[in-house]
């Protein structure tokens, strides 16, 4: 007995979305906004890429960022930044997360503008300190009243650069990244298709 060969065409894989950003997507915002977590997250939803600067910058310097603070002061960390961040808007386009500091400098907040589409992720400093449990590994979060202050200084910064504000109060990671995915699509910057 023979057994039925099977008819139409051969099975093919599950089809998944296949994603293109059409420019580098950056994200920015306060320490503890979920910068990372969110760009992860959307990188894996998306099957696109994604870098995280202070990764990169400590795998470029062989050292955790906390000891460049420490070696070359905030200055010598902010002209690593600066040069790596250059690099990202120059390269294919991907998802960045920022450092908290990033828009610091008027330099960094050109090459934002001029260089991507900027997603602020917006947080409290008392949100941020209760989302990070090792404050040590950010030289720049002291204490909460100093937090809060700095959060303070830089909420118009952050707000100069945005192309686009994602509250992320009592959100999770995967909300956030779903909210910030509809937000590229909307505004072109992220294709979907089928493969
Ligand atoms: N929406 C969220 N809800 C709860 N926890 C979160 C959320 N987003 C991030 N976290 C947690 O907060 C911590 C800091 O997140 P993450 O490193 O992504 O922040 P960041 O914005 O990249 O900070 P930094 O500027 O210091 O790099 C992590 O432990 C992460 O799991
Ligand atoms: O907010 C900041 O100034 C910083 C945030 C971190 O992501 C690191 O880039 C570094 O600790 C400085
Ligand atoms: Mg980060």
């Amino acid at each position: 007995m023979t057994k039925n060969t099977p008819t139409g065409s051969p099975k093919q894989p599950p089809k998944r979305p296949a994603c293109t950003l059409s420019r580098p997507v950056f994200f920015v915002g306060f320490m503890g906004a979920g910068k990372t977590s969110v760009s992860r997250r959307l990188a894996r939803m998306c099957h696109i890429s994604s870098i995280d600067l202070d990764t990169y910058i400590e795998r470029r310097e062989d050292k955790k960022v906390k000891d460049i603070f420490a070696e070359a002061g905030e200055d010598g960390f902010r002209e690593i930044e600066t040069a790596v961040l250059r690099e990202f808007t120059a390269n294919d386009p991907l998802l960045v997360s920022c450092g908290g500091g990033v828009v610091k400098r008027p330099e960094n907040r050109e090459i934002l503008k001029g260089g991507g589409f900027v997603v602020y992720l917006k947080v409290s400093a008392d949100e941020a300190q209760s989302r990070i449990s090792d404050l040590s590994t950010r030289p720049l979060f002291n204490d909460l009243d100093q937090a809060r202050r700095t959060s303070a200084e830089r909420l118009p910064l952050y707000e100069e650069v945005a192309d686009a504000v994602i509250d992320t109060a009592g959100k999770s990671v995967g909300r956030i990244a779903a909210e910030v995915r509809d937000v590229l699509k909307k505004e072109g910057i992220l294709w979907q298709s089928q493969e």
